[in-house]
């Protein structure tokens, strides 16, 4: 049975010149799971909003065509009239929250659909299980850690039972073994239920080995295939897929366990390449003792000491509501902090960034937020980057030369507010970035990005870090702390449990380990490393 017929559809964006797609024909079965990839800006929202007419309804635009769900014409439906029919996750947990507990969420949808109440008490409950967020029923929304917002989000459309469930990015705030559980209670589903799953991720290495099928977005057309067939030539391939490419494996692996089928001779020839990983002694730059942060009752820090030093960029990791943004906040002085100490600079100039003028801070320790969407209030790319430049005094150019060589090609004219979640990403990384504090912080920052994207994000970080600051990001995406970090800490409880070179750190434990360091080990992080280890080709 068809569950979803898009039929030569086309989406043009107001004062676009181009449309973001163009007569697309795609068709995807009932209990599918279909994965949706490309790069940044590339229409995977835009695709996915066409399936509850989320685009053009709430987007704008012109969409020509006809999109059917479930034999329904989603054209000729409101978004929330289809909303038994199709649930939707975007890339924002938090944006489409409608009440104030996590509990009171879960059962929003089924009220609306006027469920009984035992039928939605026994759902509630199911749902609080399969994404482990039990302990939180009482708590708002807005108290919780990033990652508990995105579980919560994805539970409160479980639990209407849709025939269709539509996901944008929803491991991004996600830690790995989450990730997996998540996914994998979603995989159930679709085996159990015979409900249709089409997911964008730009972490294509945690859904590929799931999905029945790909669909690659590129140049507004829609190529749609067997998984390995599509990532043969797709513009974006996870660690072991560009691993496959290279050393022109067939089959092309598709998870870490079919590249260590294919891998033995070259697993062989793996020596332990790297010598011991040392870290640079530079001065510190920030130094923390003893930080403690309370939200009400909870202890979310508990007396953590960390030194930052010049010229390393250090990977803060851990499971979700470890602590890592309330610590980067404290760091950064304009957070909560209740107790302990935090000093910048050394000797006569050491001073604690909580004490300073938040205009000031801010040229010393800058913090990119999770959702930083916040930090964008002018109506075009261009003024926000020519503000960028003028407030720290920079030559003009500065911030927009950052942009393109994170995205390139974003018209200067766009109003951010129209950007996809990525290229906003990217312009607030490159406003941030403008300003090159002593300091860095970044706060989950390669939601949206593609690996492109990321490998630009990693060299601007580097390069920083090279001129002596320093960069402290947190984040789950172990493939980017693969490419970018000197140093990982890890977080479990509010605590410091782990602190050392990323290659000891990771490569030692299953959630952190990246792809190619599964496969080759031999203290091979990513796919450079294999390249300077064995040539450019195999
Ligand atoms: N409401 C809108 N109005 C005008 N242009 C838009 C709008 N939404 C998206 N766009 C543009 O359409 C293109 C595709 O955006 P879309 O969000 O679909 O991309 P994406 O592949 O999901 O990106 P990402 O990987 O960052 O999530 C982008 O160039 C974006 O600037
Ligand atoms: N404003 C707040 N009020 C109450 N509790 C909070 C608040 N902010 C965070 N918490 C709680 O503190 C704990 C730590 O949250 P924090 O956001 O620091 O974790 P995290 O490691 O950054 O998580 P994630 O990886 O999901 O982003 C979590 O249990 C969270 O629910």
């Amino acid at each position: 049975m068809t569950a979803i017929e898009l039929r030569d559809v086309s989406v043009t964006y107001a004062d676009a010149v181009e449309p973001v797609l163009r007569e697309v024909d795609l068709s995807i079965s009932e209990g599918e799971l279909v994965l949706v990839v490309g790069r940044t800006g590339s229409g995977k929202s835009t695709l996915l909003g066409l399936l509850n007419g989320l685009v053009p309804y709430s987007t704008g635009g012109t969409v020509t065509g006809t999109v059917t769900v479930h034999g329904r014409e989603t054209s000729a439906h409101r978004p929330r009239d289809l909303a038994d029919l199709v649930g939707v996750v975007g890339q924002d947990p938090l944006a489409g929250f409608v009440t104030d507990t996590v509990e009171e969420e879960l059962a929003y949808g089924m009220e609306q659909l006027g469920l009984p109440p035992e039928v939605m008490r026994k759902r509630v409950e199911e749902t609080l299980d399969l994404l482990g967020i039990a302990e939180l029923r009482d708590a708002p929304l807005a108290d919780l850690s990033g990652g508990q917002q995105q579980r919560v989000a994805i539970g409160a459309v479980l639990t209407a039972h849709p025939k269709v469930l539509v996901l944008d990015e929803p491991t991004s705030a996600l830690d790995p073994t989450g990730a997996e559980e998540v996914l994998a209670a979603i995989t159930r589903l679709v085996h159990d239920l015979g409900i249709t799953v089409v997911v964008a991720e730009h972490r294509v290495e945690r859904v590929l080995a799931y999905a029945d099928r790909v669909v690659h977005v590129v140049d507004g057309a829609v190529e749609s295939g067997e998984p390995a067939a599509v990532m043969r030539t797709a513009t974006v391939a996870p660690p072991v897929v560009e691993l496959g490419r290279w050393a022109d494996w067939s089959p092309l692996p598709l998870s870490v366990r079919d590249a260590r089928r294919l891998a033995g001779d070259l697993q062989s020839s793996v020596v332990e390449v790297q010598a011991p990983q040392r870290l640079p002694r530079n001065p510190i730059v920030l130094s923390a003792r003893s930080v403690s942060v309370r939200h009400g009752d909870l202890v979310a820090v508990r007396e953590v000491d960390l030194d930052l030093y010049a010229g390393e960029v250090v990977a803060l990791m851990g499971r979700n509501g470890a602590g890592k943004s309330s610590l980067l906040w404290a760091l950064q002085g304009s957070g909560r902090r209740s107790g302990g100490s935090v000093t910048l600079g050394g000797g006569d100039d050491a001073v604690d960034p909580g004490d300073l003028a938040p205009a000031v801070r801010r040229t010393r320790v800058g913090l990119v937020p999770q959702t930083p969407t916040d930090l964008l209030y002018l109506s075009t790319v261009g003024a926000e980057c020519a503000q960028a430049d003028t407030e720290t005094r920079s030559a003009p150019g500065t911030c927009r030369e950052l942009l393109d060589r994170i995205l390139p090609d974003i018209d200067p004219a766009t109003h951010p507010r129209d950007l996809s979640e990525g290229q906003r990403l990217g312009l607030v990384l490159a406003v941030q970035l403008t300003a090159r504090p002593d300091v860095l912080m970044l706060d989950e920052p390669t939601r949206g990005l593609d690996y492109q994207g990321k490998a630009a994000l990693a060299e601007v970080l580097r390069g920083l870090a090279d001129d002596g600051h320093a960069v402290l990001l947190s984040t789950h995406d172990v493939e980017f702390t693969a490419i970018v970090a000197d140093r990982v800490v890890v977080m479990a409880g509010g605590e410091i449990v782990a602190d050392g070179p990323t290659r000891d750190v990771v490569t030692s434990s299953p959630a952190f380990a990246p792809q190619i360091s599964k496969v080759l080990g031999g203290g091979l992080l990513a796919m450079d490393d294999v390249v300077r280890a064995f040539g450019e080709r195999r």
